[in-house]
């Protein structure tokens, strides 16, 4: 089935290309958040991979990109950034309809090129690096938009986005010169997290826990500090040190965390995504 709930004489509200695990974690909170009501949002993508879960929120799905991009207010480019050449190539560009605000959430690919495949008004496009806790409404994104971009339709367009992507998250509008490495810790970071719940969970497991109470007391754990680094204010150091008792166990196992690299490691692990997403972005 190509095209389930499309009302091709309807204004859809929101819309993503793409409809992917990005694009759920935020299509899907706003309709949670009552941002867009889901008869509003409309999705687009090619195969029936990632459909159903839309379908059965009552969205409009489509595999016609142009179903989106044409009878939309604001659209997400929700594609990867590889695909973004043969998605720009099919898109009407200029029977442009509804269309204000056109976020692109593709790791990499700079403003200036999405401005030159567009050629909208600068104060329509944005660059936006989410991550997937927005499904749970505890995301964080980085918003950047075009230097170019006219003050007066920027303090109406940029509002708009903040107010949406602050339903899911946190927000900060920064320049585009940092979003490479913001997005190498925001936007992947909770890989990273995943990974050390995953290995502190094996720990536990070698140390006799039930895998289900290890993985949960190292979840808890790694949330419980990032609520204090967020709420407290307090150095990361000081916080650290709170912790370590004199001659306990903790420090004993920071000298096994340092003696084992793990801060080289995430070092180069941020450094690896900031150049990946440098990469992705140049024309090919
Ligand atoms: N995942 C994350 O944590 C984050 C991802 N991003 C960015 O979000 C974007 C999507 O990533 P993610 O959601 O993880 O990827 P997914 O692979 O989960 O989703 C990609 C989506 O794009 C669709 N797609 C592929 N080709 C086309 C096309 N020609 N036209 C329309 N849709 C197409 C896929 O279709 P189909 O369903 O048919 O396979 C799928 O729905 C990327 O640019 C990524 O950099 C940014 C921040 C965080
Ligand atoms: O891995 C990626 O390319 C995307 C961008 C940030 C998180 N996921």
């Amino acid at each position: 089935m190509s095209k389930f709930n499309y009302d091709p004489h309807k204004t859809y509200e929101i819309g993503f290309i793409g409809s992917g695990n990005m694009a759920q974690a935020i299509g899907l909170a706003f309709i949670k958040k009552g941002i867009c009501k889901a008869e509003n949002l409309i999705v687009s993508s090619p195969s029936e991979n990632n459909k159903k879960v839309w379908r059965d929120i009552g969205a409009a799905v489509t595999t016609d990109n142009n179903d989106v991009f044409c009878n939309t207010k604001i659209v997400f480019l929700a594609i990867k950034p590889q695909y973004f050449p043969k998605v720009v190539s099919e898109l009407y560009i200029k029977a442009l309809g509804p269309l204000n605000i056109l976020i692109s959430i593709m790791v990499g690919i700079p403003l200036n090129t999405l401005q030159e495949a567009f050629m909208l008004k600068p104060s329509v496009i944005f660059k936006v690096m989410p991550n997937t806790p927005s499904l749970i409404q505890e995301g964080f994104s980085v918003i950047s938009y075009q230097n170019e971009a006219i003050l007066e339709e920027i303090e109406v367009t940029l509002p708009k986005v903040k107010l949406l992507m602050s339903a899911i998250g946190g927000v900060e509008v920064i320049p585009e010169s940092l979003m490479n490495a913001a997005g190498a810790i925001s936007g992947s970071g909770p890989a990273y997290a995943f990974l050390i719940i995953e290995a502190l969970a094996d720990g536990g497991v070698k140390q006799g826990l039930p895998r289900d109470l290890a993985v949960r007391l190292a979840a808890s754990a790694m949330a419980g500090g990032s609520r204090m680094v967020l709420e407290t204010g307090k150095h990361t150091g000081q916080l650290k040190d709170m912790v370590t008792s004199a001659g306990g166990s903790t420090i004993a196992a920071l000298h096994a965390l340092e003696k084992g690299g793990v801060r080289f490691a995430m070092m180069d692990a941020v450094e690896a995504a900031t150049n990946r997403s440098k990469e992705m972005g140049e024309k090919k």
